[in-house]
């Protein structure tokens, strides 16, 4: 057997180019949309996140708002940046680059967004509406991984759904999003004191591997036909590694691949919150 590709850089494409009418159509109304992004520090992998963001702005017509911090950076001088980001009325919606650098308090920051304009959903205002099924703003990956799994039809309702890593961003908002009624799988949440992680994702039907372990999950812990999805992101010898090994594919029904996966689709995602926070302005 070999894997379907879950291509999301094709359809990350085809969203920006619906983004791309939509920007237009708010323009006619004479509504502007504006991306802000804080960036902390020289990690050369924010740096590139951070640029891919702002190109995909260009490419949609939204309008780019940097702050770049040097590594010295305060913790003052960061609130400074959010302040501004809050007060400033062209930036429709912003992120805070992730993580920040060591010595900052990132949950601090978090909480100092304007939750309206929490263009990743991690305000806890917006991850509280998540546990509640309220609508607001959700995290960009969760929701990327949602949207290419029922493009590509991988079915969802009463899947067994392994995600191993529990981070905010991805894993812990995952299970929230693929339990409401609307998704129906059942998720088994894996970390670092899980006891038998093969056996859990041999039992899915859905693997989410985001643990940053290169290579972690290989062929012999996938059920023949399941979907594996590789968002884990390391650097081994400067090259990037997933944490799905190369021999899945024989095994798996579906692989969304890294690179070309879920990355595109977190980066479509943030516009679409950007989109549809003018939207609704
Ligand atoms: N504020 C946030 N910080 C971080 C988030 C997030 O959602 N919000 N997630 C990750 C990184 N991330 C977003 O910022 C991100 C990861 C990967 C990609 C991407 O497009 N990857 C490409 C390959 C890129 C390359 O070649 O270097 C791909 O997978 O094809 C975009 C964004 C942590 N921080």
């Amino acid at each position: 057997m070999t894997a379907q590709i879950l291509d999301g850089k094709a359809l990350a494409a085809e969203i920006r180019s619906d983004l791309k009418r939509r920007v237009e159509a708010l323009r006619d109304r004479g509504v502007s949309v504006g991306l802000g992004t804080v960036l902390v520090g020289d990690d050369p992998g924010s740096h590139s996140y951070v640029n891919m963001k702002h190109r995909d702005c260009a490419e949609v017509g939204i309008e780019s708002i940097r702050r770049d911090l040097p590594a010295t950076a305060s913790q003052d001088d960061v609130e400074r940046a959010v302040a501004e980001l809050n007060a400033d009325p062209a930036c429709t919606g912003y992120i805070v680059q992730l993580p920040l650098p060591k010595g900052l308090d990132e949950q601090r920051v978090l909480e100092l967004i304007d939750p309206a304009k929490d263009a990743d959903g991690l305000h806890p205002t917006n991850l509280g509406r998540l546990v509640l099924m309220q609508p607001g703003p959700l995290p960009c990956t969760p929701k990327g991984i949602i949207e290419l799994l029922r493009h590509y039809d991988v079915p969802l309702k009463g899947a067994e759904v392994t995600v191993v890593g529990r981070g905010i961003t991805v894993g812990r908002a995952l299970g929230l999003l693929l339990t409401r009624r609307t998704e129906n799988s059942t998720v088994t949440l894996c970390h670092t004191a899980t006891r038998d992680l093969a056996a859990h994702t041999r039992n899915a039907d859905i693997v989410v591997a985001a643990a940053g372990v290169p290579g972690l999950i290989g062929g012999d812990m996938v059920k023949p036909g399941a979907a594996v999805l590789d968002v884990g992101v390391s650097r081994v010898d400067g090259k990037l590694t997933g944490d799905v090994a190369a021999d899945v594919r024989e095994v798996a029904g579906w692989v969304a691949p890294n690179p070309g996966g879920v990355g595109p689709m977190t980066r479509a995602m943030l516009l679409q919150n950007v989109v549809e926070a003018a939207e609704r302005s």
